[in-house]
């Protein structure tokens, strides 16, 4: 259920490489808990969008508010705090030196969330709630299958308590099982605002309140 408190207002936003002109004038607001599907073809931007939206790419005129501040008044961290993604599924996400529970525990320890213990019974509920065994944290990335490792990472973007969670293409490279289990990880307990990126209009109508189609501001 959506509320009425806005959360990201996004205005008159355009997005241009040289000639390549992705968008113009793309405005959109979002509210708390409310689920926007942005569908594009083949390179209408939506990954540029995502990577406009988590600021680690600049747009070429516009402004993005969160909470009511200008993007440009928060630090990356300050912004990361609020704003996670979710890429497609590489094999590259994850440091493959490191256990999964270190990588589990790196986003509690930088955004300083929780004293040693309860860091322990915040991730042991997050593994419980996408149905992954405790044993899975002495295991390291590349030990996984692929639907493991996205739910990892799943759950790394759900550590920090994020506002809003950008969702790239993130079920695009999965098999049917691990990808229907996910959706409905999300449809039936995430309780964030999210921005549903994909090709795939299924996807799109399963998760969202509204969608957004990028072919339209070109
Ligand atoms: N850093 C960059 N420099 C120049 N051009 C770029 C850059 N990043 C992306 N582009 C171009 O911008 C366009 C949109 O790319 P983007 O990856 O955002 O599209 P997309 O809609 O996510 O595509 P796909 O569905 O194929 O993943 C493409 O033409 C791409 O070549």
């Amino acid at each position: 259920m959506k509320s009425t408190n806005l959360l990201l207002k996004v205005e008159n936003l355009s997005k241009a490489y040289g000639d390549n002109r992705l968008y113009s004038n793309l405005s959109f607001s979002l509210y708390e808990k409310e689920r926007l599907g942005l569908l594009g073809k083949n390179g209408t931007g939506k990954s540029t969008l995502a990577k406009i939206l988590i600021k680690y790419e600049e747009p070429t005129a516009g402004k993005i508010y969160l909470y009511g501040k200008p993007a440009q008044d928060y630090s990356k961290e300050a912004w990361s705090k609020k704003v996670q993604y979710i890429g497609q599924y590489t094999r590259n996400t994850l440091d493959p030196t490191k256990t999964i529970e270190t990588c589990l525990k790196e986003p509690l320890n930088n955004f300083k969330i929780a004293n040693k213990q309860e860091q322990n019974q915040i991730i042991q509920g997050y593994l419980e709630k996408l149905n992954l065994d405790s044993s899975i944290l002495k295991k390291r990335p590349l030990e996984l299958s692929g639907g493991q490792y996205q739910r990892i990472c799943i759950a790394l973007a759900l550590l920090p308590k994020p506002s809003l969670i950008i969702c790239d293409e993130m079920t695009a490279s999965l098999d049917k099982i691990s990808e229907i289990a996910i959706l409905k990880f999300f449809r039936e307990e995430v309780d964030k605002a999210l921005i549903v990126i994909s090709h795939d209009p299924y996807v799109v109508n399963y998760l969202c309140h509204n969608t957004l189609r990028l072919e339209d501001f070109k």
